[in-house]
């Protein structure tokens, strides 16, 4: 009795719904397309007089048919992060990146809540199916994804003006740290890269950290500086002189800066340029948001007071700045790179092409430097780079043997301020050589070299007091001889 109950049932809905999708038929088949979007139109007026949230869709694709949102791929990327917190169904992809591996973002028909000032917004995925007859070779395009933002009508000013702004803007930032970065290297006037995945970082480059933190804050103003720029009529660019003797961090703080930035890299080989022009030409195929470093730029052109006198038809050359580069003397090709042709790529002429660049040159000897080639407006910000001190000794201990403090430091702080030794020698010391790390022994390792360099500077300068006193000595023994003679002579002058 009771299934035949629910069988009676189940038959009844059956047929209602059967019933009901023949009327829905009728209505699509015999209502005409105006009638039904009138009564579209007006029930969604009647519901939002009742519903006081306002949406907002973001399509993936608009306009241009095959290419993607730039707002689509911001807001993407700037729910990444509460998307891992917050959604249930998530997409992954591989981005290779030293900080990340995978970009996470939200499946389709996934919401999530956003905070912005404590006011709550939420944003969901979905996608609508259109269904095309024609063949298509791109049948992704069929689909069409979106993003719809919704919060309450009384927050609209807020989030029109300022959040949209904000997610954009967050977005786009993240995407350019997270995005590969290259290593250019030009062969002649052609630029070659290759992925660029050096880990060095700021936390982990040794030197005193108000100075760090001076550079670091002086990258940050200049990349967020695009408006202070046009405003006042100068290139987004910015010279850094890196200088210090052989070992001490130069190349590493490029790298560091690069990391910090998400900037490629363009190294410069100066002497593999043939001329003036094909280094603008080079300078013009760099893309903004780089570092364009010239590393030794004292060895790559001879830019010291020598030129003066060098070989006669370049002594003929009255202006100094028109002087072609001394090539290396290994190098067979002669470079006819003159110092205003660096002048100009450096000046805001070639750099003005767009976009933020930063130029670096290192150097172990500023002092040969040509005074034009790095003054400030060149080379705005110059950075010595020198011998270990006990700060930069703590970030080294800290990043190779995990060691805040230790008794030994105090040994070590008195040993750093008495003997000259480069982060790179220092690092050499603290170099793990056992597993487990005997951390005791890279710390007395260290101490032993640092005792050997105090002794080994002690007795060159001794040595250099000695071939001093040697020059001096002659001339004292002529000035000794000579008042013996007046004495002798009865005359009161020295010579
Ligand atoms: N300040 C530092 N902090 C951390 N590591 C350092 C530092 N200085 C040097 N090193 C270590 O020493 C090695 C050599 O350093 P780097 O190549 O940066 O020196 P450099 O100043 O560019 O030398 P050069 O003048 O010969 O080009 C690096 O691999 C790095 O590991
Ligand atoms: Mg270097």
């Amino acid at each position: 009795m009771n299934k035949l109950g629910l069988a009676d049932m189940l038959g009844h809905l059956g047929s209602v719904l059967a019933s009901l999708m023949f009327v829905w038929a009728i209505i699509q088949q015999y209502f005409p397309n105006n009638v039904r979007n009138f009564i579209d139109k007006y029930s969604q007026r009647f519901l939002t007089l009742f519903y006081p949230y306002i949406q907002i869709t973001f399509n993936e694709f608009t306009g241009e048919r095959f290419k993607r949102s730039e707002a689509y791929s911001a807001i993407e990327t700037y729910l990444g992060k509460t998307t891992s917190m917050q959604a249930k169904r998530l997409k992954a992809d591989v981005i290779k990146n030293n900080t990340q591996p995978l970009s996470l973002s939200m499946d389709d028909h996934e919401e999530v809540a956003d905070d912005y000032n404590g006011v709550k917004v939420y944003w969901a995925s979905g996608k609508n199916i259109l269904k095309t007859q024609t063949f298509s070779f791109y049948p992704s395009t069929d689909e069409k994804r979106y993003y719809k933002l919704t919060f309450h009508k009384r927050h609209r000013e807020l989030i029109l003006r300022d959040y949209l702004n904000h997610v954009l803007k967050e977005g786009k930032e993240i995407k350019v740290k997270n995005r590969l970065r290259k290593l250019y290297t030009n062969n002649g006037a052609q630029w070659s890269h290759v992925m660029f995945e050096h880990p060095a970082s700021f936390e982990t480059l040794a030197m005193d950290p108000v100075k760090k933190q001076e550079i670091i804050d002086d990258l940050t103003t200049f990349s967020n500086g695009e408006e202070f720029y046009n405003r006042i009529g100068r290139a987004w660019k910015r010279g850094y002189l890196l200088y210090g003797p052989p070992g001490t961090g130069k190349s590493t703080m490029i790298a560091a800066m690069a990391n910090f930035l998400g900037y490629d890299i363009y190294d410069l080989e100066l002497t593999a340029v043939k001329d003036n022009t094909e280094l603008r030409r080079l300078l013009i195929e760099t893309t903004s948001k780089s570092i364009i470093v010239i590393e030794d730029i004292d060895c790559s052109m001879d830019l010291t007071g020598q030129r003066k006198k060098e070989s006669k038809e370049e002594e003929e050359e009255s202006d100094p700045a028109k002087k072609p580069m001394r090539p290396l003397e290994n190098d067979s090709k002669t470079s006819k790179v003159t110092l205003s042709g660096l002048l100009n790529f450096v000046d805001g002429l070639w750099s003005a092409c767009g976009g933020d660049r930063l130029i670096v040159f290192t150097t172990n000897h500023v002092e040969k430097l040509d005074p034009a080639l790095i003054r400030r407006g060149r080379m705005d910000k110059h950075i010595e780079l020198s011998y270990c001190g006990f700060e930069a000794f703590r970030v080294l201990a800290k990043n190779y043997l995990y060691l805040e403090t230790h008794e030994l430091f105090e040994k070590i702080r008195v040993l750093l301020g008495e003997a000259e030794m480069t982060p790179a020698d220092v690092a050499e010391n603290l170099m793990p050589k056992t597993s487990p790390v005997d951390q005791e022994g890279c710390l007395r390792s260290l101490i032993g070299a640092l005792e050997q360099a105090k002794e080994e500077a002690a007795r060159k300068k001794v040595e250099e007091e000695e071939a001093r006193m040697k020059l001096e000595s002659p001339a004292v023994k002529t000035e000794e001889v000579n008042v013996v003679n007046s004495v002798e002579n009865g005359s009161n002058e020295s010579v």
